[in-house]
């Protein structure tokens, strides 16, 4: 538009041009060669610091009247303007890029035909190189305009036809040259910072919306709050409804840990006396053993506010989160206090630090350093206790257990009979059962559950509900919990999966073999149910056994577990030309057990008592033994399962009749319990040695009689 006005200055008898294209640095120069000047144009199409049309706004103002809301404050604390931003930018690009809309586009030929050769043009102006306007001596059109390829082709034509049309030099069209910009190219550096400044305004936006209490908000707070502890809290009125009562067994522990319930309660009475109370303890034991429960109700108990937060959650990617969120966690406890942090899983961040193959890794390493600068720098008087639980107390660094820091160490083992009864009565109270919780139904129950922790017991209480809803019973009965029991042992029954009868017999054969192993050696455990009906992910038969709470095992009932395990084999072996891959889980246990006797137990004679077991975390630098106790380890090993090997197999060849008479039985009920076992072979000869299971789940007349001694042993 301006750029019109600029060349109308130019008068075209004024101007006899050489085409020459203009420098970057001179967008409008002409060369004059019929004055020799140089004329040197401002280049006033876009000039920023030239107000384009000031009447223009002027006028609107004057058309609106004095406004006093027009104030540009009240204008821009009125967010609506905000609105226009983009629009009046999209308008304004538009406007731009049609600047030369005035101009009636065409081909070069039309022009050349139409206005050149018929002398009607008055000058011409070359714009960026490729697009060229030229104004006419008529009014309508005024002005055209085309596209050109190359600007040296268009001189070339031009200079062509003017010699065609016998234009003296001194008359020639005037072209110009113009380099036009859009506006674009002025926008385009504030951009970036528009984005930045944009950005900035959305985020803090987004925090603005988090809500007063810390929770919700926008998923930006995902990577604002990264920081920050992912703790939760148990406030104490409300939430941490667990006392000691709900944790059932485990009294030991209970009785180490109120002492920090009765230091929560009343701290003046140990300050007074000038004691120190300690500042952390850590609760150790195998899985789902309740030392999360155990916590929580110390938390009930002293009526505390309890923060949760598992090790691994201290884990992240970035580096100093890990530090970042331990000390948010003990700020957020001191404005807290008096209350308890658990740190459940503490081995994730508190391992040993050197150890593991990799070396030590900096940023455990940093978020462990700052937990133990935590630690000692709250005071006795900031009345915080520090909880932690761990599976593996063993691998935990030293300076996390010195004393000043958990200086308590509760371990909490898997519950015995006494326990495990304990637990299911606590666990049995919110279920609908067919009579009252009995100590002798509790009992029963715990008797067939060896070895289960206090999550198995309730992840079995809910399985027998669940079980008992299945069939439709008004209430929960024994036989749903067997049910349940042999399913959180064994796996789902597996009905569905049909074996061929040839199969069916070689398992029935298989663990008949077992059964009768079980059934005359003096230091098998008692047997409660053998079935053939496949279970769980691979096994075809099964046989439930019942050990007690036994926390020594002698050799020779080693040596009885060996043979019952090789009984299925042989019993194949025995009974049938060909054997089976059934044995192969049955192999594992034995060379398990064999190698514990010899390498662990100083169960050989030859080798003696030493260990030579290499703790594996370790690396290993030279051999642990010369080439000959390697190969005696060996023999020993192989002595110690051939041994158990031909004395199953006497024992079975003896009792081959009673293995047919058991396999066929199998076959036919598929399932046998104690009481079969009884009707076809007669009582077992020995006095069962698990005490829970005499009490328990042998009816009363049997529990009286003594078996007859001097029977077969193997
Ligand atoms: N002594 C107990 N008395 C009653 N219930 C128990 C007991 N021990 C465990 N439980 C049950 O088992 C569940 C799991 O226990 P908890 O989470 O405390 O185990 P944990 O030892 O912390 O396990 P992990 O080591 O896997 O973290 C509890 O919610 C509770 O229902
Ligand atoms: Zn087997």
């Amino acid at each position: 538009m301006f750029l019109r006005g600029s060349i109308a200055r130019l008068r075209p008898e004024q101007a006899k041009v050489r085409f020459q294209r203009p420098s970057r640095i001179a967008p409008l120069l002409i060369r004059s060669f019929s004055s020799g000047q140089q004329i040197r144009f401002k280049q006033t199409f876009f000039n920023p610091n030239e107000e384009p049309d000031k009447n223009k706004d002027n006028k609107k103002k004057k058309k609106k009247g004095p406004d006093p809301s027009n104030q540009p404050q009240d204008f821009l604390k009125n967010t609506k303007w905000t609105n226009w931003i983009f629009p009046g930018l999209v308008i304004s690009l538009f406007l731009n890029s049609y600047s030369g809309g005035e101009s009636n586009q065409m081909t070069f030929q039309d022009f050349k035909v139409n206005y050149l050769e018929k002398g009607l043009v008055k000058c011409i102006t070359v714009i960026n190189n490729s697009f060229v306007e030229a104004e006419l001596v008529t009014q309508h059109p005024r002005i055209v305009g085309f596209t050109i390829g190359s600007v040296e082709f268009f001189e070339k034509e031009l200079d062509e036809i003017q010699d065609k049309l016998g234009i003296p030099n001194n008359e020639r069209i005037p072209v110009s040259y113009i380099r036009r910009s859009s506006i674009f190219s002025y926008i385009m550096p504030f951009v970036p910072t528009l984005i930045l400044i944009g950005g900035t305004y959305y985020l803090a936006r987004q925090l603005q919306k988090r809500a007063p209490n810390g929770k919700g908000g926008g998923p930006l707070n995902n990577i604002m709050g990264i920081g920050k502890s992912k703790a939760r809290l148990f406030n104490q009125e409300t939430d941490i409804t667990v006392k000691f009562k709900d944790v059932a067994g485990c009294d030991e522990a209970k009785e180490e840990i109120m002492e920090f319930v009765t230091f929560l309660k009343e701290p003046k009475k140990y300050e007074k006396l000038g004691a120190k109370i300690p500042k952390g303890a850590i609760l150790s034991g195998p899985p789902g053993t309740g030392k999360t429960l155990l916590a929580k109700a110390t938390a009930g108990e002293a009526g505390v506010p309890f923060l949760s937060v598992s090790g691994s959650e201290f884990v992240e990617m970035y580096v100093g989160v890990g530090a970042s969120r331990v000390r948010d966690l003990f700020s957020t406890a001191r404005k807290l206090a008096p209350c308890i942090i658990f740190v459940d899983e503490i081995d994730a961040i508190g391992k040993s630090r050197e150890s593991g193959p990799m070396g030590a890794n900096d940023e455990k390493e940093a978020t462990l350093n700052q937990l133990l600068v935590e630690m000692d720098g709250f005071e006795d008087t900031d009345h915080i206790v520090v909880l932690a639980g761990t599976n593996r107390a063993d691998i935990l660094d030293k300076a996390l257990t010195r004393p000043g820091r958990f200086d308590r160490h509760i371990s909490i083992d898997r519950p015995d009979i006494e326990g495990r009864k304990a637990i299911y009565k606590v666990h049995l109270k919110p279920l609908k059962l067919e009579h009252p919780v009995t100590d002798e139904f509790a009992g029963r129950l715990a008797a067939l559950t060896p070895g289960f922790s206090g999550a198995d017991i309730s992840n079995c209480c809910n399985e027998a509900a669940l079980i008992a809803a299945r069939e439709d019973a008004d209430v929960v009965k024994l036989v749903h919990f067997e049910k349940a029991i042999e399913r959180v042992i064994a796996g789902l029954e597996r009905k569905s999966r049909v074996l061929s009868p040839e199969e069916k017999k070689t398992v029935a054969y298989h663990e008949a073999g077992h059964a009768i192993c079980g059934w005359y050696l003096q230091y098998a455990d008692p047997l409660l149910k053998v079935s053939i009906i496949p279970r769980g992910q691979g096994a075809l038969g099964y046989a439930q056994y019942l050990p007690g709470d036994e926390y020594l095992i002698s050799q020779e009932q080693f040596e009885h577990r060996m043979i019952m395990a090789l009984g299925g084999r042989v019993s194949e072996e025995l009974n049938f030309d060909d054997i089976t891959t059934g044995a192969a889980d049955d192999f594992k246990k034995v060379t398990q057990m064999a190698n514990m006797m010899i390498l662990r137990l100083g169960m050989s004679k030859k080798l003696g008592t030493i260990t030579f077991e290499t703790n594996s975390q370790q690396p290993r630098v030279h051999k642990l033994f010369s080439e000959e106790t390697f190969e005696l380890i060996d023999n020993e090993v192989k002595r110690v399962i051939n041994e158990a090997y031909e004395k199953c197999r006497k024992l079975l060849t003896e009792k081959i009749d009673e293995v047919e008479k058991v396999a066929q039985e199998l076959l036919a009920k598929e399932v046998l319990t104690r009481d079969d076992m009884i009707r076809l072979l007669g009582p077992r000869p020995f006095e069962e040695k698990n005490d829970a299971f005499k009490k328990y789940l042998l009816p009363p007349n049997e529990q009286q009689n003594r078996p007859e001694e001097g029977a077969q042993a193997a």
